[in-house]
């Protein structure tokens, strides 16, 4: 059990669950090469089941931990963090977000949109889920949709949710990784007949870095 110290630091987002935090190379989507210092925060219950950090999703598991402290480690790097989980959207960010832009740092989070916005974002990639869809308040606030394509039902998906978004908003799909194989070349031939779209590949797994 948490306690009423903690909970009360992590309802003000002085405190996060933090999984893991690392230097590397966003690998996906409209900042695709641009390295990052990236946040992983613990807890998620959208249950993609194709999920690749599925060791998120048990927000007890990951320690509660000084926001300070994280803020510290990612100025020291590079110059762009990336806030991801995990939801992060989970906890409250504007805490975080605030010291990080304090510091001249810009702030990306990679998010479901399940939970209500906080934080101040530099940069807001959205990526839509049907087991649990977006609040209404992000679409108008996304700078990047990117929805994952795990089978032929998804494109459709996607065109409702682009339908959604601002008319400035960046169009990405991007091939489930289990199913890259099969969905890469469908993903392909759909972006080239309707060009507003553009691929995105998880790049850092073809790199082999985190
Ligand atoms: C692990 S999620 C964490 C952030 C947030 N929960 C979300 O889903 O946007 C980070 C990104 O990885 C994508 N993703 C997760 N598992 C994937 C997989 N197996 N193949 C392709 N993309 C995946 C998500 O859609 C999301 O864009
Ligand atoms: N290199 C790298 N790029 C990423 N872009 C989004 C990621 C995520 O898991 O949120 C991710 C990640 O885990 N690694
Ligand atoms: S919303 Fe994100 S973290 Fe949660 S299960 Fe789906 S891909 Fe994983
Ligand atoms: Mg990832």
């Amino acid at each position: 059990m948490i306690n009423e110290a903690i909970q009360q630091q992590i309802n003000k987002g002085e405190m996060l669950p933090l999984m893991e935090e690392f230097y590397t190379i966003q690998g996906e989507g409209f900042h695709t090469g641009k390295a990052a210092y990236f946040i992983r925060i613990g807890g998620c219950d959208v249950g993609c089941h194709w999920c690749d950090v599925k060791e998120s999703w048990n927000a007890k598991l990951h320690p509660p931990t000084n926001t300070d402290t994280i803020v510290e480690n990612a100025k020291k790097y590079a110059n762009t963090v990336v806030v991801t989980g995990g939801e992060p959207l989970m906890w409250s960010l504007d805490y975080i977000t605030t010291k990080l832009q304090s510091l001249n740092l810009k702030t990306h989070i990679e998010t479901s949109g399940a939970y209500p916005l906080s934080g101040k974002w530099n940069w807001i990639c959205l990526s839509p889920k049907k087991t649990k869809l977006p609040l209404n308040e992000i679409y108008n606030e996304a700078h990047e949709l990117k929805v994952i394509i795990s089978n032929n039902h998804d494109f459709k998906f996607a065109e409702e949710q682009a339908a959604k978004v601002n008319t400035n908003c960046e169009l990405y799909l991007q091939p489930e990784w289990s199913k890259r194989e099969k969905m890469t070349p469908l993903i392909v031939e759909f972006v080239m007949k309707n060009p507003h779209w553009k691929i995105s590949l998880q790049t850092h797994k073809y790199l082999n870095i985190p």
